[in-house]
């Protein structure tokens, strides 16, 4: 009965067996043929540059371009405006890599106009099938052309409104500098370069004594794509071609920064039983640890997981913080967010308490890299391993009540994770306007600011960094340089910015502060260093009281 019921929803036709037979002859036929093909393309790629590059029409005769690398596998060029105008400014030199992967180009890196960056993304997708990717090698030339025509509708606009605005033409002999790619809407080599600034106070700790974060989960839980965002500025949409992490990578972040620790990206399928896994080695430096849960999949292994991580990691040093993403959310509802996360929040719980480990606290934060929650997160994370911690909201406190200020943040201008903010709650849209606010601050600022004067280079950051933004709801963004690293950004009412001199004094007041912060903090490190202790996180160094801060009152 139950035969004869199943066969008949399987109706195969006479000439099945041989309909089968030739579907799989045609798809091997086909990966024959893709394998040919992949090999074929670096001659081809070489060959197309012999035959076209003496065209005068070709890719590598436009006016304004000049080619660094053609290959198969990454097309990278230049856009030079002043090659083509009068008024353009001769320091500005655009830069596009491509990249091809599984059959599409697409474009990895960019340095273009804010304003025109996404015209030019946007040529690269479609909605047609097999993929969302329009450019192949049978019309990557096209994509080339297509970018090329943007840029110079850039120039045209931008030459136009400098002669309109009556600008000056930059003189001839004006240096050229030379740039290379950055992408994504923050420079890539606006990162955490050497320190030399002369108010800066950083610490210099060897990478055995920095502060550890160890990133853990089960596989394709989202790890390497977190760090990556977070640290690396890559945009969340290449995450997408992240190859799997088998080996523990180590990244610095970073030898100047104020927020100075080492992030350990695991493989998702470590095993902690196996004898070259040296928990003491691996637990006992570390200050935080990041379990990745991915809530888009099924959380019953990963919550087994995090028990085993956990526990093991608490055997060996009780002072880790332990930190659960519940990570890709952006998939959820908000009724389905909230419901998981109770639900990984009781059952985690539940299992240490049946497990006898009723010490351990684990903290619980809802994270997408598509959006500022995974800033957010990793802000938490990291404050928590800084001592200075309580000195930092005591002044932001002060200064806000002195000046008026609703809400204050200390950014870490590179990761824009914040390392401080006043003790009233955060609410997730003000940080992300004082995130955004940093990205435009930064991306004017290395597109149109960005020099190399008297042989010293001008970075995008640096004292004169400041910047005002008025809202349409009566709100002030107001952000000020506080030292390479960090910047203050602060949200007030636009009727108590009248005050501005006031509230310019008490910042300067506040940046003293700071810097008497980490100068103390610096003293402990030479002399604990001095005394060959190691360095111990976790400890407050700093008594709030020491801070010497003489604000002045904004309703003085
Ligand atoms: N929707 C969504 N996808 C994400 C998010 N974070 C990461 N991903 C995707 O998840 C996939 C796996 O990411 P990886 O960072 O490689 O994961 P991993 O945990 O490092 O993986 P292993 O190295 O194998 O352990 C990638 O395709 C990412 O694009 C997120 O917040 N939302």
């Amino acid at each position: 009965m139950s035969t004869s019921s199943s066969s008949s929803f399987f109706i195969f036709p006479e000439d099945y067996e041989e309909s089968h037979d030739d579907y799989v002859a045609k798809i091997r036929d086909e990966e024959e043929k893709i394998q040919q093909y992949d090999l074929e393309r670096p001659n081809k790629f070489s060959a197309y540059i012999e035959e076209v590059k003496n065209d005068a029409d070709s890719i590598f005769n436009l006016p304004a371009f000049a080619f660094l690398k053609f290959t198969h596998k990454k097309i990278k060029f230049t856009f030079t405006p002043s090659k083509i105008t009068q008024f353009v400014s001769k320091r500005l030199v655009f830069i596009i890599s491509l990249k091809y992967r599984k059959g599409y180009w697409m474009v990895k890196r960019d340095y273009v106009p804010v304003n025109y960056k996404w015209r030019i993304y946007k040529l690269f997708y479609t909605s047609g099938r097999p993929s969302h990717f329009r450019f192949t090698d049978e019309n990557v030339v096209e994509a080339i052309h297509g970018m090329w025509k943007i840029l110079c509708e850039w120039t045209t606009k931008d030459d136009k409104f400098r002669r309109n605005k009556c600008y000056s033409s930059y003189p001839d002999d004006e240096e050229v500098v030379p740039f290379d790619g950055h992408a994504g809407s923050f420079p890539k080599e606006f990162g955490y370069g050497a320190f030399d600034g002369d108010h800066d106070v950083t610490l210099s700790t060897n990478n055995e004594q920095k502060p550890r974060i160890l990133l853990m989960g089960l596989r394709r839980s989202g790890k390497s794509s977190i760090q990556k965002v977070v640290f690396h500025k890559m945009s969340p949409n290449e995450t997408l071609f992240l190859e799997s992490t088998n080996k523990i990578v180590k990244d610095d972040i970073n030898n100047s920064s104020f927020v100075q620790f080492q992030i350990w990206d695991f493989p998702g399928q470590i095993d902690f039983f196996d004898s070259t896994f040296d928990s003491d080695m691996i637990f006992g430096g570390c200050g935080a640890l990041v379990f990745v849960i991915d809530a888009q999949d099924d959380y019953m292994d990963a919550l087994n997981k995090l028990n085993i991580t956990v526990t093991k990691a608490y055997k060996v040093n009780q002072n880790i913080k332990f930190e659960v993403f519940i990570h890709k959310v952006d998939g959820l509802g908000d009724d389905f967010k909230m419901e998981s996360q109770r639900d990984i929040h009781q059952r985690a719980n539940d299992d240490l308490l049946d497990a006898g480990y009723d010490k351990i606290h684990l903290s619980f934060h809802l994270t997408s890299i598509y959006d500022h929650s995974i800033f957010e997160a990793f802000s938490k994370v990291v404050q928590k391993l800084i001592p200075q911690l309580p000195a930092l909201e005591n002044l932001l406190n002060i200064l806000n009540t002195n000046s008026a200020i609703e809400k204050s943040f200390l950014f870490d201008v590179v990761s824009k994770i914040y390392i401080a903010t006043d003790s009233t709650p955060v609410d997730m849209q003000s940080y992300e306007l004082c995130c955004d606010m940093i990205d435009v601050v930064i991306d004017v600022s290395w597109i149109y600011g960005y020099s190399v004067r008297d042989e010293q280079e001008t970075t995008a950051f640096d004292e004169q960094s400041s910047s005002l933004i008025k809202l349409n709801n009566g709100t002030v963004l107001y952000l000020r340089e506080v030292n390479k690293f960090l910047a203050l950004v602060c949200i007030l009412r636009e009727d108590n910015f009248d005050h501005k001199g006031v509230i310019d004094y008490n910042f300067l007041c506040f940046r003293e502060a700071i810097q008497q912060v980490f100068e103390l903090r610096n003293k402990h490190q030479t002399m604990t260093n001095s005394s060959g202790s190691p360095i111990i996180n976790g400890k407050n160094i700093i008594g709030d009281g020491h801070v010497n801060s003489s604000f002045i009152d904004e309703t003085n």
